[in-house]
């Protein structure tokens, strides 16, 4: 019969799309396709040989095992051949198997070693008079790669076998078969890793237990944590040997060798699909990839009688799992809004089989990840859904990319509450910046405002927020302060006596400090320090509302200060990280900063540049760990903690309207919800302290004094009164040591009592 054209070419195609492919996959450990569709070509081409013998040639990819080594590392020629398993996709396939097996044997009911199939790579492991001598890899069957330095880093690879030699013990020549992999936490802290330091991602466990095993540098191997299982023997010499394969595992566990725990004897193919269901289901439970079962005659004399086909051994099988991995496209991309604000994109695709369910929808993670990936609209992706995680498209394939493939776009508004979408620089993820608003962050944002140290409002635990916002009665914060006790009575499981603790509690916190109440806001990145240097920095909340960029940042550059200046400075700073401005008497701290700058060996750095930096700074501690760049731009912030990426963040928050209403309607008067000028943190004040002359009282302080500013507040404030960075009219009083600037003049302004060193001692006395 001769052989059409169109199918001779096919052919011709498929062998060359197969070669590229299995290049990938055994010597670059790069797979450009997922399993499934390589099967797919493998198929195709076995169908097109068997129907056209003609087509068969010796150097067939139907007919081989694997890739020729390659040549970084030295070779090793297998003593016996490292072959292939023969595949079943569904049960009729394993049927059809058994059948043959028990026409060839001529029996009625077949032994199997059930064994699941580890996905990693094949190891043959060479034990010469107990001792591991050698290891290779499968590489096409005949000749593998020299890995015994590589394998000896394996912690379940015994370096020496246990017990001896002889009528009981191990043979004197002993090859032992084996597949090496990787956990899947092993492998997800690998990539992590990867991602991190921008190394090489991998695909799957597989192809990364390969990538780790095949390096040159073994301690590289042995950094990576790879697991190995035996599963068979190679060439045995010196001892007679265990007549069942179950038989010869028993013994290598006993020798010190990891065999699967799994592995059990079935017999008839019933038992077969029993196990194969069985473990089917626990699949997801075990902590490393398989991708099926192998199912092997049991008795040895059987094997060899049925011996071998080209590449696979006639009597075992491997029933495979439904793939994991397969290829679709991607349809559109969505965002979608987390508990914290996080827009998650996810790829819409053309619905597709992945491990045994329908795939429409896979996480692309960040923006960063679609960029890394350079996923578009429009292209053919490789997804993955692997267990119980959602599944996620590993890769796009850009040599399918169809014309005109658009590129992910970023939404400029959150498609929840479109507050602003920010992604601050260097952040991988975006956010929706309407914290106090966005439905999506409601809980989160009612729990954070509630939390002990921020409001602190007692009993309002977590299941009650759920409650609260599933019931409609609280969108945000503000709510919680109009709630009645006849709402909160209509609660499952919420007494009379409950509720009102509760609407005590919410009473109580409304005397809170300036801090906790910015603290409670959550907005990103302003954490417990931030918020009270913001408190500190600002006074009241309609300054730090009111805000730029110019007064968080203070981005106005320094006169006098270009990059190299910054740079002598910068430089001169981390030669000496242990000199600093002699503090003296008289002399502000300020001013010692600008002093001792400007007698440092620092070039281009001017007396006026020095006095400019030390305004700005205030104290050297705030100049150390700035960037050269930072410093030049101005950038570093007035504020301390106050970054570009805070700077920012606060700015968006406090930008968007949602936000701002919330604020107002947690600080309008007709439900009196917020008083922070009332007593400071109440949770500080002693008991009988209440009548303190200074409970109650703002206090600002300025200039030097004998003793540190932070001990001062703290003496304050554990007498009830409230300490603020800057004078308004709510000031009561000003301690104003040495070198005061700027805050003296505005207290005398506004007629506010000031008071310097000297009472100091009584003040903080009470
Ligand atoms: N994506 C790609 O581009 C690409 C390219 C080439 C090959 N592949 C994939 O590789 C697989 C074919 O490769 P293969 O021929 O190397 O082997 P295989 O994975 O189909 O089967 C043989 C191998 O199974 C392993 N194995 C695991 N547990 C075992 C056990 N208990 N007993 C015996 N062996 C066990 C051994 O390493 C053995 O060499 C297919 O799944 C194919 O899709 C993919
Ligand atoms: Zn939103």
């Amino acid at each position: 019969m001769s052989v059409p054209a169109s199918e001779r070419e096919r052919a011709e195609v498929l062998r060359r799309s197969i070669e590229y492919h299995n290049d990938r996959y055994y010597r670059q450990d790069d797979p450009e396709i997922p399993d499934a569709e390589y099967d797919r070509l493998l198929r195709e081409l076995q169908d097109l040989e068997a129907r056209y013998p003609e087509l068969r040639r010796a150097d067939s990819p139907t007919q081989r095992v694997g890739a020729e080594p390659v040549s970084s590392f030295d070779e090793v020629e297998h003593r016996l051949p490292m072959l292939s398993l023969a595949n079943a996709f569904d049960e009729q396939e394993l049927r059809d198997f058994d059948r043959r097996v028990r026409e060839a044997l001529g029996i009625e009911r077949v032994r199997y070693s059930a064994e699941p199939k580890l996905d990693g790579l094949a190891v043959s492991l060479l034990y010469q008079d107990g001792i591991l001598t050698q290891a290779a890899t499968r590489g096409d069957g005949h000749r593998g790669e020299d890995v015994t330095a590589q394998v000896r880093t394996i912690r379940d690879v015994p370096l020496r076998l246990r017990g001896s030699e002889g009528a009981d013990g191990w043979p004197s020549l002993l090859e032992v078969r084996g597949e090496v992999f990787l956990t899947y936490a092993r492998f997800e802290a690998i990539n992590e890793h990867a991602r991190r330091s921008g190394g090489k991602v991998f695909a799957n466990p597989r192809n990364a237990a390969a990538g780790s095993l095949r390096q040159l540098d073994p301690s590289i191997t042995a950094a990576r944590g790879l697991s190995m299982f035996c599963y068979g023997l190679g060439a045995v010499e010196g001892a007679s040997w265990s007549d069942s394969h179950s038989g010869s595992l028993v013994r290598i566990a006993h020798w010190g060798l990891p065999v699967s725990p799994e592995q059990r004897v079935v017999e008839g193919v019933e038992d077969c699909i029993g196990y194969h269901t069985a473990i089917g289901a626990r699949r997801n439970q075990l902590d490393y990839a398989i991708d099926g079962v192998v199912f092997k005659v049991d008795r040895r004399p059987d094997q060899e009688r049925l011996g071998f086909v080209a590449r696979a051994p006639r009597w075992a099988i491997a029933y495979k799992f439904p793939a994991q991995e397969e290829l679709t496209t991607v349809e559109a991309v969505e965002f979608q809004v987390g508990r914290t604000g996080a827009l998650t994109p996810v790829a819409r695709l053309a619905p597709v089989q992945v491990g045994g369910v329908t795939v429409s929808n896979a996480t692309l993670h960040n923006m960063d990840e679609i960029e890394r990936k350079d996923v578009r609209i429009g292209d053919t992706v490789y997804v993955r859904r692997a267990g119980d995680v959602i599944p996620e498209v590993i890769r796009a394939l850009p040599e399918r990319r169809p014309f005109g493939a658009e590129p992910v776009q970023l939404p400029a508004h959150c498609p929840v509450c479109h507050s602003d979408v920010l992604r601050a620089e260097g952040e991988a993820v975006a956010r929706c910046t309407g914290g106090l608003f966005c439905p999506a962050q409601r809980k989160e944002a009612i729990k954070h405002f509630a939390s002990r140290r921020a409001m602190d409002i007692e009993g309002l635990g977590d299941k009650l927020v759920s409650q609260l916002v599933d019931t409609g009665l609280v969108e945000d914060p503000a709510d919680l302060y109009r709630l009645s006790l006849e709402q909160l009575t209509q609660l499952d499981r919420m007494g009379e006596k409950s509720a009102q603790n509760l609407l005590a509690a919410l009473d109580t916190s409304r005397r809170t400090t300036l801090a906790r109440f910015i603290y409670a806001l959550g907005i990103r990145e302003v954490g417990e320090a931030t918020a009270r240097a913001l408190a500190e920095h600002f006074g009241d909340l309609d300054a730090l509302m009111g805000a730029g960029a110019a007064e968080l940042l203070a981005p106005a550059g320094i006169k006098g200060v270009g990059i190299k200046t910054a740079e002598a400075l910068v430089s001169y700073l981390e030669g000496h990280p242990d000199e600093s401005p002699e503090p003296s008497p008289g002399v502000s701290v300020q001013e010692a900063l600008a002093e001792w700058l400007a007698t440092r060996p620092i070039r281009g750095l001017k007396p006026d540049a020095a006095r400019a930096i030390a305004e700005r700074f205030e104290r050297i501690e705030r100049l150390r760990g700035i960037s050269a760049a930072a410093l030049a731009a101005g950038q570093a912030s007035p504020i301390e903690g106050i970054g570009p990426v805070v700077a920012a963040h606060i700015r968006a928050f406090f930008s968007q309207p949602h936000n701002r209403e919330v604020i107002a309607k947690l600080r309008d008067p007709e439900i009196g919800a917020i008083d922070w000028e009332a007593p400071s943190d109440t949770a500080m004040v002693e008991p009988g302290r209440a009548s303190a002359p200074l409970n109650g009282k703002t206090v600002v302080i300025t200039g030097s004094l004998s003793l540190p500013r932070d001990e001062i507040k703290r003496r304050l404030e554990a007498q009830g009164a409230k300490v603020t960075g800057s004078v308004s009219k709510n000031t009561d009083l000003l301690i104003a040591g040495a070198d005061p600037g700027g805050k003296l003049s505005r207290a005398q302004d506004l007629g506010i009592e000031v008071v310097g060193e000297e009472a100091l001692d009584d003040l903080l006395a009470g």
